[in-house]
């Protein structure tokens, strides 16, 4: 079954914006995993905007008693590898921070920063960490993505929802192509293939609909629909979408 993963830095963007100490991204967290969400992903950005050092800690245990998988998504520097590397989460997905961007703009450059994402790699890895790198649906940066040591690759599928919210019909389907392509050529090397970022209701189906995919892991969206019907009902409808599109594409 296509896992979900339910990032919950949203809720520390909603606390952080008051400095107050609520809403908490452990309670949502614990509503998620209610909910039947696989897993939690929360990204300790280097800025601290979002989810503190402190939630990690909170959330590393939560997930723990639940024995739940904690996805840990970090930039790639010395002293995130180290804050991983204490918590040791079932998974840590390294991923490319620019300090000034409103959120993820793009994949990590593993061809470029091969060395330095392969000693991270080694690091996290020796503390049991499935290692994940977020990366576009290229050729070259999913084979580099193999080459450095990782298990696992995110695909950023932001570009693609952001083109279908746009109504840009030819470009979500030439990236959406990439997105099939990247996955098969991912699997084809062993690797485990996820999927993530700025994915709604609405653009859900035909990313989960692409067989390789075993991981989808959705925040943003889920926290903004919470406010609506509550996280519980966000969650389900989204797993509702995900199961219809494999059963779909499977027949
Ligand atoms: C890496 C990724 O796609 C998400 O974790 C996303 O970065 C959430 O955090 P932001 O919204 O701060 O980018
Ligand atoms: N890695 C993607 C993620 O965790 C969630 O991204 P978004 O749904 O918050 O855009």
């Amino acid at each position: 079954m296509l896992r979900l993963g339910v990032n919950i830095d949203h809720v520390a963007t909603i606390r952080n914006a008051r400095g107050s100490s609520y809403p908490e991204p452990v309670r949502a967290a614990e509503l998620a995993l209610a909910a039947g969400a696989d897993g939690i992903t929360a990204h300790l950005r280097e800025d601290r905007r979002h989810i503190s050092d402190a939630d990690i800690a909170v959330l590393t245990d939560l997930c723990l008693k639940r024995g739940k998988p904690l996805n840990f998504e970090m930039a790639v520097t010395d002293e995130m590898v180290g804050i991983a590397m204490n918590a040791r989460p079932h998974a840590a997905c390294l991923v490319p921070e620019r300090r000034e961007e409103v959120t993820t703009e793009g994949g990590l450059d593993v061809v470029k920063g091969a060395n330095r994402i392969a000693d991270a790699t080694g690091r996290l890895r020796t503390v049991g960490a499935r290692v994940s790198l977020f990366i576009e649906p290229d050729h070259a940066q999913i084979q580099a993505s193999a080459d450095v040591g990782a298990q696992v690759v995110e695909l950023h599928t932001g570009a693609y929802c952001d083109a279908a919210r746009a109504g840009e019909t030819e470009r979500a389907a030439t990236i959406l192509e990439r997105l099939k392509s990247g996955a098969a050529f991912a699997a084809s090397l062993g690797l485990e293939v996820h999927a993530g970022h700025g994915i709604d209701y609405a653009t859900v189906k035909p990313v989960a609909a692409i067989a390789q995919i075993v991981e989808l892991n959705i925040g943003h969206f889920l926290i903004g629909e919470a406010i609506f019907v509550g996280l519980p009902q966000a969650i389900l409808r989204m797993r509702t979408l995900m199961d219809a599109a494999r059963l779909e594409s499977a027949a």
